[in-house]
């Protein structure tokens, strides 16, 4: 690829540093996969508990215990089944530096609650009841035992965070932790937690050791503590190690001081759970562990709970925060809606002057026809123009380009008012899409936005050019902002060190189709990107579609306090209002004859007729192009297999014209726009609902009007379930007459047996790498030779042994392996 240097930054050759930032992507792709396997183990163990737990009833005593059982469970349960849940790493966990506990003087009543149950309960007993009575009696609160007192100590207890907190403990509660260890099933849910309380002026552990001074409860309490934790050490695959050591207590009876702890249960539970020793000896001390969460939360760096007042503080936040939200959606809804209802375009009454945007890049605006902002536009710039990372999900079409092209902007011009003594600008912002149709496009947009900006200056990087010539274009033209493709990007950071150093000087990183490019086709790249990123800098998120795991997954490129705008809103239909979406179940046989007719009837009606039609696969699309082209329809083809300067020009031929269809692949579901598309055809299953989405958002872009069929075979109706939230129609096949069926026929006939061959092979591959269809391989085998015989194949073509391997297709009946 392309002559680069010979050494690269720390004097590492090319080889050396490449491997460098494999194994960085390498560790961070095992880090991620343990992270989402503890997840997916986290959420599995509180589904059960949770589902274990008696049906209806009041909620549980707030405080019952180190194990805290059921506010532990409902609270686990309760936060994986959340929307949005999947985002185990949030603020609830706490600050990451330790906090001191605030202590609260025990009130009053407390107090003679405490005390009519210490007087009610045998020492040596358990009285769960009475605790759980006291517990619920009480405000949940922090309650600590006064200085000096024998009293028992409440432990912190806060709402929100249910299972962090730990059960009120008594100086004689060495029996009464039998009532709490009692029943196996509480096991699992306990906090390993460090406690040690006071009885008279004095630290006592719990669990005396001191057989003279125990007793036999304490004993057994002790007992039990041990096959407790050592049960959930063992569950949990670690070891747990007791420290045993003693204190003479002032009376002179010898007190052991236990402290029982994990060694690495957890994170670093080590310091977590040592006793305090220096301070305030009336207070009764914790540390939790941070395996209060067990491992299912577990992060590099520990955490801490934080102080009462803190989290009082972090609550009212909070509180406020979601009430703007809430009153933001409200107003972007109610937004949405007018214009929707009136049938307008998604503009809203707020103009590009008002959002603190440069005059020059105002005027280049005005010029482009842009004064007032769309919903997405109105709701990202101030966000992303006060430096937030950003995570934005709009319909398609509604001006996402604009969103992040303006604040990238913004940030170039920032960046370059104190970085005026480069000899080459370093890129001051990166926006990263996955095809080069679409980054074309940005690159025109940004040009067009950048009108009045000397001196600034965008290019593209795709594959499909020439390397070299992107190099010098890069070091002689102006480039504070770059348009890349994740493949060529990366190319140029691992062989060109110069490059590298360009983009050290990053402010602003954006993903536009972030969920695709999160996907896993991409992730590598993007990690390896990233990581040859500066760490101090903005990173904006765009996507019409964010499925749950790329919430999660976005926290690879997002800071943690991000910010999640959805303009689509909960529950709200994902696709253009006004785009009429249908659905045709045809057999394979007449799937062509079916296009064809579709196509005339529309060109039929709609005298500026636009029409994309998707397919499945690139071969396929070179099929349907020949067979259309042969039916006199005026069509043209765009798909992996052209080189890059054909699909640049049938893509602006097309972005400029109208009476044409384009026959594509999935090079042109996301992003791309062309304006005024009036019907989009998706031939066969989309790969998955987000590609429906994107395919069908080509039409009906800017609050315009469009349709969109989707035409399946029979046995590809199972996708119907994937979209049914969707308001498509489905409508029986319309009839197809002889005439017209010779016709495509004929047209068939004459496409190139080598394509048709080769589209066999497409569509086999295609199918059998989606989960629905490519599990059952000898219907797959079926499927795929009824697909050849309708374009016109007398026999299956052979394929390689290899390949047939790899597909797990050798020995299935209906599969020729090529000799
Ligand atoms: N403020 C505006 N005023 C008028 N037209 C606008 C405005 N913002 C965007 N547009 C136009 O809306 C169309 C769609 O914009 P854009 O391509 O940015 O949509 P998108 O949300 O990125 O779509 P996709 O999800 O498909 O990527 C474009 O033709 C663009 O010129």
């Amino acid at each position: 690829m392309g002559g680069g240097p010979r050494t690269f930054p720390g004097g590492l050759s090319k080889w050396q540093y490449k491997r460098m930032h494999e194994k960085l992507a390498r560790q961070k792709q095992r880090g991620l996969l343990r992270h989402e396997k503890q997840l997916y183990l986290a959420r599995l163990r509180s589904e059960i508990r949770a589902s274990r737990l008696p049906a209806a009833g009041p909620d549980p005593p707030p405080t019952e215990g180190p194990t805290s059982s059921r506010a532990h469970i409902r609270a686990l349960a309760d936060r994986f089944r959340k929307p949005g849940a999947e985002d185990l790493w949030n603020e609830d966990d706490g600050p990451l530096r330790r906090a001191k506990q605030p202590s609260t003087r025990i009130p009053p009543a407390v107090q003679q609650q405490q005390q009519r149950l210490d007087s009610g309960r045998p020492r040596g007993g358990a009285n769960w009841k009475d605790w759980e009575e006291l517990a619920r009696e009480q405000p949940r609160t922090r309650v600590e035992a006064a200085p000096g007192g024998k009293g028992p100590s409440l432990a912190a207890f806060n709402p929100k965070r249910e299972y962090r907190t730990v059960a009120p403990l008594r100086s004689h509660w060495s029996s009464a932790s039998l009532g709490f260890f009692g029943p196996k099933r509480r096991y699992s849910v306990m906090s390993p937690c460090t406690v040690s309380w006071h009885l008279g002026d004095e630290l006592r552990p719990l669990g005396a050791a001191n057989a003279g001074n125990r007793s036999e409860a304490a004993a057994m309490a002790l007992f039990n503590q041990e096959r407790l934790y050592s049960v959930a050490a063992r569950r949990f695959g670690r070891k747990w190690r007791p420290h045993s050591s003693s204190d003479e207590d002032q009376d002179g009876t010898s007190t052991p001081k236990r402290n029982l702890r994990f060694g690495k249960f957890g994170a670093s539970s080590e310091e977590d759970s040592e006793i305090d020793e220096t301070g305030d000896r009336g207070t009764i001390r914790r540390r939790w562990s941070s395996a209060a969460l067990r491992n299912c939360d577990m992060k590099k760096e520990r955490r801490v709970l934080k102080s009462y007042e803190e989290e009082n503080n972090d609550l009212a936040v909070r509180i406020r925060e979601l009430r703007e939200e809430i009153k933001n959606r409200e107003v972007l809804g109610t937004e949405r809606r007018r214009y929707e209802s009136k049938g307008e375009s998604l503009l809203t009454s707020k103009r590009f002057d008002e959002c603190g945007i440069s005059p020059l890049t105002v005027k280049a605006l005005t010029d482009a026809g842009y004064v007032q902002t769309t919903v997405v536009q109105e709701a990202a710039l101030p966000i992303c123009l006060e430096g937030k990372d950003v995570l934005i999900k709009a319909k398609t079409g509604t001006g996402k380009s604009a969103a992040f092209l303006l604040p990238a902007i913004e940030s170039v011009l920032n960046a370059m008012k104190s970085n005026t003594n480069h000899r080459v600008s370093p890129i001051f912002a990166l926006v990263l899409c996955p095809t080069r149709e679409l980054a074309i496009q940005l690159t025109a947009e940004a040009n067009v936005l950048l009108k009045y900006h000397e001196g600034i200056g965008v290019q593209s990087l795709i594959g499909g050019t020439r390397f070299k010539l992107d190099q010098r274009r890069l070091e002689s033209d102006p480039c504070q902002i770059l348009v890349a493709t994740p493949g060529r990007l990366l190319d140029h950071i691992e062989n060109r060190s110069s490059f590298s150093v360009r983009l050290m000087g990053l402010k602003l990183l954006v993903l536009d189709e972030a969920d695709h490019l999160l996907d896993l086709g991409f992730r590598k790249d993007i990690e390896k990107i990233v990581d040859s990123l500066p760490r101090q800098r903005q990173t904006l998120l765009f996507s019409a579609t964010i499925p749950k795991e790329v919430r999660r997954v976005s926290q690879l490129v997002l800071k943690r306090d991000h910010i999640f705008v959805d303009t689509v809103g909960l529950g709200a239909v994902e696709t253009p209002t006004k785009v009429q979406q249908s659905c045709l179940v045809v057999t394979h046989e007449l799937h062509f004859h079916m296009i064809h007719r579709l196509l005339r009837e529309h060109i039929d009606r709609e005298i500026d007729y636009k029409v994309i039609v998707f397919c499945t696969t690139a071969m396929v699309t070179e099929f349907v192009y020949i067979m259309l082209r042969d039916l006199k329809l005026n069509v043209r083809e765009i798909h992996s297999r052209k080189p890059q300067l054909y699909r640049t020009r049938i893509s602006e031929e097309f972005r400029d014209s109208n009476r044409l269809i384009l026959v594509t692949s999935d090079v042109s579901t996301r992003g791309v726009n062309y304006p005024d598309v009036t019907l989009v055809i998706q031939v066969g299953a989309p790969p998955d609902r987000e590609h429906y989405i994107h395919r069908l958002g080509r039409t009906g872009r800017e609050g315009k009007s469009g349709k969109g069929i989707l035409l399946l075979a029979p046995w590809e109706e199972y996708f119907l379930n994937e979209i049914g939230d969707l308001p498509i129609e489905k409508y029986p096949a319309p009839d197809i007459d002889q005439e017209m069926k010779q016709k495509v026929d004929d047209s068939i006939k004459i496409v190139d047996m080598s394509i048709k061959e080769a589209a066999y092979h497409a569509w086999l591959g295609y199918y059998n790498s989606i989960a629905d269809i490519g599990r059952d391989k000898t219907t797959l085998a079926d499927l795929a030779n009824r697909f050849g015989t309708s374009i016109g194949l007398e026999k299956p073509p052979a394929i390689y042994r290899k390949t047939a391997l790899k597909m797990g297709l050798k020995d299935v009946p209906g599969i020729r392996i090529r000799k």
